[in-house]
């Protein structure tokens, strides 16, 4: 497995907010994390970011333990719900930050960010500051800084719920078509339902700081706890 999570525990002083959480993860796959507010998505992808320190277990990427090296050293990638953009640089220079810091040629650069730019459908929007461009748009841009880097693993917290659902649903067909082009891993986490079955390739339920993995989206809708069903009732019901 490209990502192996082993016996993951995080106490917050006395409260257990992690229990035992351990799961694999191919490479170039996204595994959707479905979970109700407070049960420790957030928790468990700082952990695996290095942000935070785990109580007991161990974090395995590509084959090599990163317990216990510091996360700016672990090159993963943590998107957050707000897209944190530098204010003070255009849309091409936010995109290009992590090659100029690596010193990379400039025609190099120039070239790594026209075709990631045109990826992202921000070709008309290169010269914009962060204020003046929409929230979709932001959010575009955070997902190129991040990608031109080649990250190992992109952390994807509630990436799309502070927008409306028509550019939303964009983002997400969006995602989609980079996570391919770009053969991306990443754990994607969401408390919409509709979400988590649309962008994972492998789909997760955490609960009270336990995750299940499916083995497949059908075992997935016919959980009674992943909600799915219920769902359905309330349409058929309607
Ligand atoms: N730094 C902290 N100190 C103490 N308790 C914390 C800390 N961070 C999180 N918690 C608690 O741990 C639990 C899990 O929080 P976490 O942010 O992981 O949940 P979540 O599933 O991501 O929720 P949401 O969907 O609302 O973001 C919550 O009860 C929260 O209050």
């Amino acid at each position: 497995m490209f990502l192996q999570i082993n016996h993951i525990q995080k106490k917050y002083k006395d409260k257990l907010v992690i229990q035992d959480v351990s799961f694999g993860l191919e490479a170039h796959q996204t595994l959707s994390i479905l979970g109700k507010s407070g049960c420790g998505k957030s928790t468990l992808l700082k952990i695996i970011a290095g942000i935070e320190e785990q109580n007991k277990g161990d974090v395995f990427l590509n084959e090599k333990n990163i317990s216990n090296i510091n996360s700016n050293e672990r090159n993963i990638v943590y998107l957050f719900q707000e897209p944190l953009l530098f204010p003070n640089l255009n849309v091409f220079e936010n995109i290009a930050f992590g090659l100029r810091i690596r010193k990379l040629a400039s025609a190099d650069v120039e070239q790594k960010v026209e075709q990631m730019l045109e990826s992202l459908e921000l070709k008309d929007h290169d010269k914009k500051m962060p204020h003046q461009i929409s929230g979709g748009q932001k959010q575009r841009v955070a997902f190129g800084r991040a990608l031109i880097i080649n990250p190992p693993l992109i952390l994807l917290d509630e990436p799309f719920s502070s927008l409306d659902v028509e550019t939303r649903a964009t983002m997400q067909q969006l995602y989609k078509t980079i996570a391919k082009k770009f053969n991306i891993t990443a754990l994607f986490v969401t408390h919409d339902l509709k979400e988590a079955l649309l962008m994972g390739d492998k789909i997760s339920y955490m609960d009270k700081g336990l995750l299940e993995i499916f083995d497949s989206k059908k075992d997935f809708i016919e959980a009674d706890k992943t909600g799915v069903k219920s769902e359905i009732e309330f349409w058929n019901n309607l």
